[in-house]
């Protein structure tokens, strides 16, 4: 499919939620061959959710990738949840992905205990490098990990709790992850806006037809809180893999 550039951002769109996957994980690929040219390491942060899936699978079947020597991060994490929840981040990411990878290692957030405590904690890990790669998804209220809007495109902090708004949590439900909205958890830690584009490439996998008035915010609006998407229009390496039900040109 052509692809065309709007803002500063890359859309490559494919007719269906694998085909997207293939594209967006072979890309993936190929990045983190790069970072690991010449033996060093590479830094990884990924989202965990299902609009990621696809890609996460064709990443991990990708060849020459030397995992022992990635880094992995994740964006989010509910608070309040037991560390072996199914629904939390990091357990998702470990059974779908990371448990696959020999010798990768994925930092997680502890969803129990003090999470202005965890926030911080995390935050220092994160420090100030960019990331070579970050894999995000796109809310249906078109946030980016769990900065809903008004989404503070500026925070000084990078990781920081936040109140979940109720689009986040009934989405959260309509996925299947949780029974009710009562069961969502109302809080979660999430890395911030400016600390998630602090990268070096950043592939956006958004499939769905629950995503397209998201994506289409997030390409005409203008830049700006309300939009929280809007942000990956500022950053100069960006690639949004959309398939047809989601792409709303
Ligand atoms: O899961 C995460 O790590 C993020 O909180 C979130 O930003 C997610 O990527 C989008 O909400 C898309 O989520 P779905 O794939 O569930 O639609």
């Amino acid at each position: 499919m052509p692809t065309k550039a709007q803002d500063s951002m890359m859309i490559v769109s494919e007719p269906t939620r694998d085909e997207l996957g293939a594209r967006a994980g072979s890309h993936a690929g190929r990045v983190l061959r790069e970072a690991l040219r010449g033996g060093g390491t590479a830094r990884v942060m990924l989202a965990a959710a299902p609009s990621q899936s696809a890609t996460l699978a064709a990443l991990a079947a990708e060849a020459g990738i030397d995992w022992a020597r990635v880094e992995l991060f994740h964006m989010d994490e509910y608070v309040g949840l037991a560390p072996d929840a199914p629904q939390g981040f990091a357990t998702w990411l470990t059974t779908t992905f990371v448990g696959h990878l020999p010798g990768a290692r994925l930092h997680r957030i502890d969803p129990a205990g003090d999470a202005e405590a965890e926030a911080a904690r995390y935050g220092e890990l994160l420090g100030r490098e960019p990331f070579d790669l970050v894999l995000l998804g796109l809310g249906v209220n078109g946030h980016l990990a769990f900065n809903d809007p008004p989404a503070d495109f500026a925070d000084p902090c990078g990781v920081r709790v936040v109140a979940l708004d109720a689009t986040s949590r009934r989405q959260q439900v309509e996925e299947g992850h949780f029974a009710t909205f009562d069961d969502v958890p109302a809080t979660a830690v999430t890395v911030t806006i400016p600390r998630l584009l602090n990268a070096a490439t950043v592939i956006a996998s958004v499939p769905g037809r629950a995503k397209r008035t998201a994506v289409a915010q997030t390409l005409r609006e203008p830049i700006g809180p309300m939009h929280p998407g809007t942000a990956l229009r500022t950053h100069p390496n960006v690639t949004l893999y959309l398939d047809a039900e989601a792409d709303p040109r």
